[in-house]
C-alpha cells in the first residue's frame, strides 16, 4: 500500500496542447462523481476524488493520458490491478483434436466477479467507434457498418513508444504510465515523422487497465502482444462474421489471446475449404478424400462465458474461420459483452490496418451510464 500522497495536478498537469484542454480537471471530475452512477461510474470515482490515493498500488497511475486519447482512460480499480498477478483462475486446457487446430482455453481466467468488473470498468471507460467503411470487390462498392462497437491501442513490432523526447510536449497531461509519448524506430530509436502509415491514424499507447491484462496474458501463455482491440456488442444483434485473423502483418503461425467478459455468447469455428483434390485421384479417389476431410474438420462452438480467455496459436488462424454470430428473441437482450483480443503486429502496414477497421474516422462515443447506451461523446467547449 503507497502512503505517498498525491494529487490529482500529478497526472493532469498544465494544459499545454490542444488535447490538453479537452482533459478533465479534477473538479469537472467530482462533477461526474455526483452524478446518479452505476458500478463503472462509482468505481472510477472512488479512485479519482481520494486525493490521497492511499489504496491504489503505488506504481498504478489513476488515469493514462495521451494526445490520441479523446479523454484521459482510468487506471484498473485497485481490487482488480490487486487480483491481475494471481491470474490465470484456471489452468489452460489444450483443444487440439481435430485438424490445423490448436486452442488453449482458460475456463475461466478472471474469476466471474471480477470479470463483471472489468466489463463494467471498460464500457464506462474507453472510447468507442461505430466504423464504417467502403470495399470493392469485383468492380463493385459496398458499404460496411461494422456491427458491434470497437476500439484499439497498440503499435506494430517496428516502432515503440517512448517518453517525450522534445522537452516542450513533456507534461503530466498527455503521459502514460511510463510516459510514453512519442514514436521511434525500434531498431534506431530515432523519431518516426512523416510516416504514411503513421500519419492517419496516430497510434495510440495501450493504456495502463488493457496494458495490465497484455502482461498478464503474456506470462500465462509465453506469447508476446502489441495490439488490444477491444469489441463491445451491445446486444445479440452486434457481431462479427465468419473471418480468420491471418493477416499477413501478423506473422505465419499468430498467437491471438482472445477475453470475453459479460454476456454468454457463442463462439463458432469452422475449418476453412480445403482445396479440391487433385483430378489425378480419379473419382472414387477424389470422393474418398472429400469424405475424409468431411469427417476430419468437425465444426466448433464454444459458449464463451464471462471472464473466459481462449488463445488461438499455431495453424488455427492460416486454416480456421470464427465468429459471433447474432442472436435472436429472449437470447437478444443480453445485457453487452466485451471481447478483449491481444496481438501482435509485426509491419506498420499492420498498425494502419487495425486503426482504419476499429477506430475509422467517425466520431468517438463514450458509454453513458444515466441512459445506459452509447452516447456520441464530444470535447467540452470552455
Ligand atoms: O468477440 C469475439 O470473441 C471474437 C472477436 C474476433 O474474432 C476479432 O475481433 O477478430
Ligand atoms: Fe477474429
Amino acid at each position: 500500500m503507497s502512503t505517498k500522497k498525491r494529487t490529482i495536478d500529478a497526472f493532469f498537469g498544465k494544459p499545454k496542447s490542444d488535447f490538453a484542454d479537452k482533459a478533465v480537471d479534477a473538479k469537472k471530475l467530482r462533477a461526474i462523481s455526483s452524478q446518479p452512477s452505476d458500478v463503472t461510474n462509482s468505481e472510477q470515482s472512488s479512485e479519482v476524488i481520494n486525493e490521497n490515493l492511499e489504496d491504489e498500488p503505488s506504481c498504478a497511475p489513476a488515469y493514462s493520458n495521451h494526445p490520441t486519447y479523446p479523454f484521459p482512460i482510468p487506471g484498473l480499480p485497485a481490487a482488480l490491478a490487486t487480483e491481475l498477478p494471481s491470474l490465470p483462475a484456471s489452468i489452460g486446457r489444450a483443444i487440439a483434436d481435430q485438424p490445423d487446430q490448436d486452442l488453449l482455453y482458460f475456463e475461466p481466467y478472471l474469476p466471474r466477479g471480477s470479470a463483471r468488473q472489468l466489463f463494467e470498468f471498460l464500457r464506462g471507460s474507453l472510447p468507442f467507434y461505430r466504423v464504417e467503411y467502403d470495399i470493392r470487390r469485383g468492380g463493385v462498392s459496398t458499404h460496411i457498418r461494422t456491427p458491434r462497437w470497437t476500439t484499439v491501442f497498440g503499435l506494430d513490432e517496428t516502432s515503440r513508444f517512448v517518453a517525450s523526447l522534445s522537452s516542450s510536449s513533456s507534461s503530466a497531461a498527455d503521459t502514460t504510465q511510463d510516459g510514453a509519448t512519442e514514436i521511434v524506430d525500434a531498431k534506431t530509436g530515432k523519431k518516426v515523422v512523416g510516416d504514411r502509415y503513421y500519419d492517419k491514424y496516430p497510434p495510440r499507447p495501450i493504456p495502463g487497465c488493457l496494458d495490465a491484462l497484455r502482461r498478464s496474458a503474456e506470462a500465462a501463455t509465453g506469447c508476446q502482444f502489441n495490439f488490444c482491440l477491444v469489441n463491445y456488442y451491445a446486444s445479440g444483434s452486434d457481431s462479427i462474421s465468419f473471418h480468420s485473423d491471418d493477416e499477413r502483418f501478423l506473422g505465419p503461425l499468430p498467437a491471438i489471446a482472445s477475453f470475453s467478459l459479460g454476456a454468454r455468447r457463442d463462439f463458432l469455428m469452422k475449418h476453412k475449404p480445403l482445396p479440391p483434390p487433385p483430378p489425378s485421384l480419379g473419382e472414387q479417389g477424389q470422393a474418398k478424400v472429400l469424405q475424409q476431410e468431411g469427417k476430419e474438420a468437425k465444426p466448433l462452438k464454444l459458449p464463451l462465458g464471462s471472464g473466459d480467455m481462449i488463445l488461438m496459436r499455431g495453424t488455427t488462424q492460416a486454416n480456421w474461420l470464427h465468429s459471433i454470430p447474432k442472436r435472436t428473441g429472449k437470447n437478444a437482450e443480453d445485457g453487452g459483452r466485451i471481447n478483449i483480443t491481444f496481438r501482435r503486429a509485426m509491419v506498420k502496414g499492420g498498425t494502419e490496418n487495425y486503426y482504419n477497421y476499429n477506430v475509422g474516422v467517425g466520431p468517438v462515443y463514450k458509454w453513458d451510464s444515466a441512459s445506459r447506451e452509447m452516447k456520441l461523446w464530444e470535447p467540452k467547449k470552455s
